[in-house]
């Protein structure tokens, strides 16, 4: 096989797209889904059930699916609690999807983008969440996108509390991870990646934080300091399109490692869950089977015996009365007390035998 034609048959990549509220992923995925379209021919799905509307060409749409307001009416629940069940009802079909994604790979699609609700924990941190990231990672190669909003970030405190989410969501889903910092046109993120390279310079910056809050931060920025070296960082501007080249040069380096660390991992997780579904089937088989013979019905229980007496009155043998040892039959008939014959038979025959020795000893006094 040629290389191009290997090339062409690799799976796409799947960029899962991360952040808190208003970071910009939406923004950022409208983009990515035209940013250079002849290459990547980007594959776009909107996992955002309660956004009015989409706007970027999204191929496959949760909304389609799934009535965010019907499902609140119909289970009686609030906002998050409606988002939460619409993804969990969508993600009973994504072996559906997983089936589409393979599909746009084979018809050239390179990359694979996921816009994920506005309310980030509602992704993170629910079920769906977690079942939807690992069907896409045992399948395809499959990179975090983690939106941050560099304006909002510049205090220390509100720039390590977004860095400590982002660890969290990089021990749970434990795959590449990209710090896409977003709107640099509003604000440089350099000062950002300082922090995150130079201990010192994050030091200083807190300095000026005489709060609780501020020792806190310090505290934690000692064990962040070892996060940071998995973490791949750039800056970009989802709205003006800057920085794309950057983050795909790390969409690159991410799919290497997620081949190199990761994939192993998930293809041991893909057998373990083959193997399951093979388990379950086998057993659906086995219940479902009715067997080539006829049907035997099921005999009620004894209520009446033979004689017409009520159950009630029939004496049940205490399993201590058994013999075991015996087998039925083989016992000698005892003489049984009240076996008025039999003991006719014995008195009558005493009585021949005593009779025979009377004559007998009378016989030998005459003589
Ligand atoms: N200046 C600037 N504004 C941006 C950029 N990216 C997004 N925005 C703005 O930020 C706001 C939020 O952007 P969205 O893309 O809706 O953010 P989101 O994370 O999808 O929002 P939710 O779906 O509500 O969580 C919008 O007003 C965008 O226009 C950027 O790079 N620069």
């Amino acid at each position: 096989m040629q290389a191009d034609e290997a090339a062409a048959e690799a799976p796409p990549i799947c960029l899962i797209v991360l952040g808190m509220a208003g970071s910009g992923k939406t923004t950022l995925v409208k983009k990515l889904s035209s940013f250079n379209y002849d290459k990547l021919k980007p594959y776009v799905i909107n996992l955002d059930p309660a956004c009015k509307e989409v706007p970027y060409p999204a191929s496959i749409d949760i909304r389609d699916t799934v009535n965010y307001k019907e499902v609140m009416k119909q289970y009686k629940l609030g906002p998050n609690g409606g988002i939460v069940t619409s993804l969990n009802l969508f993600c009973t079909k994504f072996g559906k999807v997983i089936e589409l994604i393979e599909k746009a790979g084979k018809a050239g699609h390179k990359i694979c983008v996921l816009d994920t609700p506005g309310q980030i924990e509602v992704f993170t941190w629910s079920a769906s969440g977690t079942i939807i990231t690992e069907a896409l990672a045992t399948a395809f190669p499959t990179i975090v996108v983690y939106v941050m909003d560099v304006v909002r970030s510049t205090n220390p405190t509100t720039f390590m509390s977004n860095m400590l989410y982002a660890c969290s969501i990089l021990y749970k889903a434990r795959l590449p991870f990209i710090v896409a910092m977003n709107k640099i046109d509003i604000e440089d993120h350099n000062f950002a990646l300082e922090w995150m390279t130079d201990f010192e310079a994050f030091q200083e910056a807190l300095e000026k934080e005489q709060t609780y809050v501020g020792n806190l931060t310090r505290t934690m920025s000692l064990t962040l300091d070892e996060f940071y070296k998995d973490l791949k960082a750039c800056g970009v501007s989802a709205k003006m399109g800057i920085g794309y080249d950057r983050f795909y040069e790390l969409v690159a380096e991410g799919a290497k490692e997620y081949e190199e660390d990761y994939k192993k991992e998930y293809d041991k997780l893909r057998i373990q869950k083959e193997e399951e579904k093979k388990k379950s089937e086998k057993l659906q088989e086995i219940a479902s089977a009715k067997g080539s013979g006829v049907e035997v019905p099921l005999v009620p229980f004894v209520s009446e015996v033979n004689s017409g007496r009520e159950l009630a009155d029939v004496y049940l043998k205490h399993p201590g009365n058994e013999s075991s040892e015996d087998e039925e039959g083989d016992e000698e008939r005892p003489v049984a007390f009240g076996d008025d014959e039999l003991e006719d038979q014995n008195f009558n025959d005493f009585m021949q035998k005593r009779k025979e020795t009377q004559i007998d000893k009378a016989n030998k006094s005459q003589s």
